[in-house]
């Protein structure tokens, strides 16, 4: 027992340079540094956690030197940082000539593996051949199959046929098998393999969806997000970037990160979860308009976008919301929300500890506060569930956002000229601040009522006298047009919802990811 927690250090080549070896039960880690450097002292340091295989390597290079010496040799595959928060998966070759301290080092490093009790062995897999670029299978087959075959994971791969198919299976199939379910594709097939789970969980523990205050059931098991989709920003806003490779090797680490989720209602029925954006207005606009044109792919939202922010209407309603607590920070905040956010872990506890009382049919003792009633014009009303960071918008919608805190950030973008829209816009792409404007307002909130102007029927009831109106250029003034623009529609997670009348709660930590969120400062 004693010897398994000491170092094992040896002698070992690599590339033809004698190196010491330390693997460290303690630290852990497996570490090498040159004997006789040529040049400094280069000291490499692997955490066991970052280690994704180790390998015996077969006589396969019929080299000179492998004859002459009778060589034996392992491979230990490991994620290596590269750029800004991307992985590679690297691989170092150790060399000795002792064929049973080769076999010590394998079976020593192999052990501590298995001590890694966070890593999936058997995964289920959703791949949508038709998001984003239509390159989904290609990507899972080519970049992200061989490193899970490498790390010993085990799959079930369904190629979906149709919409929906990847949550009408999850109601069905026998999940205990599972360490997790992975979606490749965009932030729709999330929002689909995120419903299918979420909806079994409901289902099982006799839970009913439609009831909006109804404390749900979390998820046990993780999601995993191979980036193939059009805005992926729920995988780069979790993992700083939308690169299947980083997310394959943050998968079989075993990385662990909760994640807040939005339930939306209308009329006491349940419309829709949501973890990213839901968007009124422009967002809702874009949408709309980009949905005609998903043969585009990813150039239908910058498409859409551009004629949306042309069109420039605002639409009229009353939105009502409950701040949270100013313990769970301000979407004005400097700080982000990074890997081990103290105000997420401080709602880790305080989710726990709820979770036990209504276990136990105790009070909630929770202080809502007051409501507060915005009645007005908007450009957009944007509830940003995280940051929403994306290629598009690399800091986000709402840059402070928290992924766990159990918050939304609610945005009010009042009536505006078009060039004061175009200028809280462009704060996207810059580091300039969004918020920083007279016309946008932004709350932190744990729940809103979004109520419109004008009643949902009037907005059907027009529908066919509008349209034979459409060639008139819309002013943004709707009752001179003949556009349908009364109401917008809700862009939820980046599907359209059947109302515009809403009712908006956070679920703190309802679900968890193989993600550790953003690190503070990942390059090598
Ligand atoms: N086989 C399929 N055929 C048609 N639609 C599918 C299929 N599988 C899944 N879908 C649907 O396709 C929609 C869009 O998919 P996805 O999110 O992967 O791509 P995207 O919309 O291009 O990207 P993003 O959501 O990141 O903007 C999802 O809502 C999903 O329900
Ligand atoms: C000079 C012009 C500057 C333009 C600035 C554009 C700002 C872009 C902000 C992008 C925010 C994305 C929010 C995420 C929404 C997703 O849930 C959804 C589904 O994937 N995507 C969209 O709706 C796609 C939304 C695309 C909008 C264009
Ligand atoms: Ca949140």
């Amino acid at each position: 027992m004693e010897s398994a927690r000491r170092p094992l250090v040896s002698q070992l080549w690599v590339k033809n340079r004698r190196n010491e070896a330390v693997l460290d039960p303690e630290r852990p880690a497996l570490s090498w540094k040159e004997l006789q450097p040529k040049s400094g002292r280069v000291c490499h340091s692997v955490p066991i956690s970052e280690i994704i295989a180790v390998e015996t390597e077969q006589k396969r290079y019929n080299s000179d030197t492998w004859q002459k010496f009778n060589h034996h040799a392992f491979t230990v595959h490991y994620a290596q940082r590269a750029q800004k928060h991307c992985w590679r998966c690297s691989a170092v070759t150790f060399w000795c000539k002792d064929e049973e301290l080769c076999h010590q080092w394998i079976q020593a490093i192999k052990k501590l593996l298995e001590l890694q009790t966070s890593r999936p062995k058997h995964l289920l897999v959703y791949i949508n051949p038709y998001g984003g670029k239509q390159q989904g299978k290609q990507i899972y087959e080519q970049k992200v199959a061989p490193l899970f075959s490498l790390a010993s994971i085990t799959t079930d791969v369904i190629v979906t046929e149709r919409a929906n198919h990847a949550k009408d299976d999850l109601f069905e199939v026998n999940l205990e098998k599972y360490d997790g379910v992975i979606s490749v594709g965009g932030d729709g097939m999330f929002s689909e393999v995120m419903h299918g789970l979420i909806g079994r969980m409901q289902k099982d523990s006799s839970i009913d969806q439609n009831n909006p205050s109804a404390p749900l059931a979390p998820c046990n098991l993780r999601i995993g997000i191979i980036p193939a989709g059009s805005t992926d920003c729920i995988c780069y806003a979790t993992v700083g970037i939308n690169d299947p490779v980083t997310s394959a090797l943050h998968i079989i680490i075993g990385d662990l990160q909760h994640m807040d989720v939005c339930s939306v209602h209308h009329n006491n029925t349940f419309l829709k979860y949501s973890v990213s954006l839901l968007g009124y207005g422009f967002y809702g606009d874009v949408l709309k308009d980009s949905e005609k044109n998903r043969w585009m792919g990813p150039t239908r939202y910058d498409f859409s976008g551009f004629k949306t922010f042309l069109s420039h209407h605002y639409y009229e309603g009353t939105v009502s919301f409950q701040q949270a607590n100013q313990t769970l920070g301000s979407p004005r905040d400097k700080s982000t929300c990074q890997s081990g956010c103290y105000i997420c872990k401080q709602s880790t506890q305080e989710v726990e500890e709820k979770r036990k009382r209504h276990h136990y049919n105790l009070e909630e003792t929770e202080d809502d506060g007051d409501w507060k009633v915005i009645r007005g014009k908007f450009m957009a009303i944007n509830a940003a569930n995280m940051s929403c960071a994306c290629p598009r918008s690399p800091k986000g919608l709402s840059p402070a956002a928290h992924l766990a805190a159990g918050t939304i950030d609610l945005i009010l973008v009042r009536r505006c000229s078009r060039l004061n829209f175009l200028r809280h816009l462009v704060r996207h792409k810059n580091q300039d601040d969004q918020f920083d404007l007279a016309f946008v307002e932004v709350y932190r909130v744990k729940t809103f009522l979004f109520t419109p102007k004008h009643s949902e029927n009037e907005d059907t009831d027009n529908k066919d006298v509008r349209k034979k109106h459409f060639n008139q250029i819309c002013n943004g003034n709707h009752s001179s047009c003949g556009c349908n623009h009364v109401n917008s529609i809700w862009n939820c997670d980046g599907e359209a919802l059947d109302h515009a009348a809403v009712e908006v709660r956070v679920h703190c930590q309802l679900i968890k990811l193989f993600a550790r969120g953003i690190e503070e400062d990942s390059k090598p």
